[in-house]
């Protein structure tokens, strides 16, 4: 019998989970190659997570699970078993009983490649060591499905596209990592333009990045900055990085960065959902599923 697993990075649904969560993230070398994580990532879990579970509360916790969880039961059939495993939360990968498997097929929720994300996952997979084959499906952002479901969940969103100023919010990354040779902010750009070149005429279309962390300088224009042009003005956000809602839309756009937006005088703010359950988002990743069972490599 083969698999498919779904990989995310994980999520907070209590406060417990929120401490692990924090530790295993700056634990991971890919978030902090040096071995002073061995110091930060217990400071930081301890002193961070119950100031930021009081934020989560209200939102009452990451919905990662509940969406993923729908996802891969929408994804069951009778020729593979469908399993996710989170990054930095329970299940990891590790916990998976992978051993009854023939054959084992990887999928990263991650539109675009980092270090951080899909290369983290890669290392999750190849310290499982397996003795059987198994492939892993690379980052899908070009996918010509995927972005018509975006493109809906843009129009969807709102009537009149040209009184809109549409922003796609992407996840920040330290630009110390970029320097490193990663690709993300390059593939975030392509995908913007690919978008673009999908939708129709808006008021305006830009880029920003959200969630810088700590002192360091991140990929700019920064969302709180980009959001200031647009006083008396209406605002899409599009969060480009993620397949599936998390406290990084549902906490952080849709609660902190909004209040910012109303403090600023924008006039009409809204963030568009992520593909997450739908039954399009389904389909697509059937598709994708079913690409990747029929190729050789
Ligand atoms: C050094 C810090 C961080 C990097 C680099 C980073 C990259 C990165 N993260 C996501 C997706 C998610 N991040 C989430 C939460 C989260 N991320 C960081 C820090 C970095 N992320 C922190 C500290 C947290 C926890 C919240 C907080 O304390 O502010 C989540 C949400 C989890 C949930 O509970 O729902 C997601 C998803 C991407 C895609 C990315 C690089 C491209
Ligand atoms: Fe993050
Ligand atoms: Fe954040």
């Amino acid at each position: 019998m083969k698999a498919v697993v779904l990989m995310n990075m994980g999520g907070a649904r209590n406060e417990k989970e929120l401490k692990e969560f924090l530790f295993n993230m700056f634990m991971d070398k890919r978030i902090i190659n040096s071995p002073v994580r061995y110091i930060l990532a217990p400071l930081i879990s301890n002193f961070r997570y119950k100031k930021v579970w009081k934020n989560y509360e209200k939102i009452g916790g990451s919905r990662i699970y509940k969406i993923t969880q729908n996802l891969t039961n929408k994804l069951k059939n009778d020729n593979y078993d469908v399993l996710y495993s989170m990054r930095y939360s329970k299940p990891n990968l590790k916990d998976l009983n992978l051993d009854k498997y023939s054959e084992i097929l990887f999928l990263p929720l991650y539109p675009h490649y980092s270090f951080t994300t899909f290369q983290s996952s890669v290392d999750e997979i190849e310290e499982l060591n397996l003795n059987k084959p198994y492939k892993i499906i690379k980052p899908f952002y070009k996918n010509v499905k995927f972005n018509e479901i975006i493109k809906e969940n843009i129009l969807n969103s709102i009537n009149d596209t040209k009184e809109w100023n549409l922003i796609f919010s992407a996840h920040g990354l330290p630009k110390s990592i970029i320097k490193k040779g990663d690709t993300y902010e390059k593939e975030i750009n392509e995908h913007v333009n690919i978008l673009k070149k999908l939708l129709p005429e808006f008021k305006s279309i830009s880029l920003a990045f959200q969630s810088r962390f700590g002192p360091t300088e991140w990929l700019k224009p920064y969302l709180h900055e980009e959001l200031k042009k647009y006083k008396n003005e209406n605002v899409l956000i599009y969060p480009i990085s993620f397949m599936i809602d998390n406290s990084e839309t549902d906490l952080e756009l849709k609660v902190e960065y909004a209040h910012l937006a109303k403090e600023i005088g924008i006039k009409n703010y809204k963030v568009v959902e992520c593909p997450n359950d739908s039954e399009k988002t389904a389909e697509f990743l059937k598709e994708l599923i079913n690409e990747s069972n029929n190729s050789k490599s």
